[in-house]
């Protein structure tokens, strides 16, 4: 559905991406993990086509990604970030009929079938309920389900998301990644994800790329990539891995630097 080779970024005299390469097949979730400034943004940012690679080249759906223009793109790839859609004064069904923008013939461009999947995606994503209300005036976890039914119905072929979980609490986080899964299995859905949580990584995504100053550190399965030692070359952290119980997927534990000189100040009284 995707591949990458050998992308180089640079800004200024800064390298921003060295020589990364990528393949995501239909149907397979991809995650990008790596600290701030890793470079995890202008990688997507190339993929997406919002910026262009000083080096390398990026194939959709084995055709060159600078060959598409912007409508046949979009009818490839959707595009989701942090705050995909701000506070518009817009209606929610408003918000999801623009998904059907490249489909859009001379007029009337919406047609029946098109309005029937606007409606069907916006059962879907649980937003139907809300389809009279402004955009404005939703909740930043409602928001992003918005932002997902129009991605929805736009009918990618792949999804890009760039963190799309940061601002939720941890039930929207799950609802939000549940949303997908669902989406991904039952149409073969290819998506690509940056994410900087990695137990929710581990347990959403196929396989893992590892970024450390725009370099790929580590790239495989998620029991190949959260290993202690990569995460610590990575994070400059030192992790307890251990197995989720039911789910059999690696999990990260945190633990404080300073946990040993407070263990200490505690024992001195
Ligand atoms: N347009 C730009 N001009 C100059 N430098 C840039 C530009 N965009 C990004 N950078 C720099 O490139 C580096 C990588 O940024 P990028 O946003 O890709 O990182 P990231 O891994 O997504 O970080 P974060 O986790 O903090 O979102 C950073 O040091 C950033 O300052």
């Amino acid at each position: 559905m995707l591949s990458a080779k050998g992308l180089k970024k640079s800004y200024g005299e800064r390298v921003i991406l060295d020589r990364v390469d990528l393949r995501l097949e239909r149907g397979e979730c991809l995650g990008i993990l790596g600290p701030n400034g890793s470079g995890k943004s202008t990688l997507v940012k190339l993929i997406t086509g919002e910026e262009r690679p000083d080096q390398g080249g990026i194939w959709l759906a084995e055709k060159e990604l600078s060959a598409y223009s912007p409508k046949e793109r979009a009818k490839k790839m959707a595009v989701l970030s942090q705050e995909s859609i701000g506070p518009v004064p817009y209606s929610v069904e408003d918000v999801v009929k623009m998904g059907r923008h490249p489909y859009q013939g001379s007029w009337p461009w919406l047609r029946p079938a098109d309005n029937k999947i606007v409606q069907d995606v916006m059962k879907e994503t649980d937003v139907f309920p809300l389809r009279d209300r402004f955009v404005s005036q939703l909740s930043g976890g409602e928001r992003q389900r918005v932002a997902i039914a129009k991605a929805m119905a736009q009918e990618p072929e792949l999804l890009v998301l760039d963190e799309p979980t940061t601002y939720l609490d941890i039930q929207y986080q799950l609802a939000i990644l549940d949303l997908l899964k669902s989406w991904q299995e039952r149409k073969q859905l290819a998506i690509l994800i940056v994410l900087h949580d990695l137990n929710l990584a581990a347990q959403y995504c196929d396989r893992l790329l590892l970024l450390k100053e725009g370099r790929t550190v580590k790239a495989g399965k998620p029991e190949e990539v959260i290993q202690p030692a990569w995460i610590e070359e990575v994070y400059g952290v030192k992790p307890l891995v251990i197995y989720h119980p039911q789910l059999q997927v690696p999990q990260v534990f945190l633990q404080s630097n300073r946990k040993n000189s407070l263990t200490l100040h505690h024992y001195h009284g």
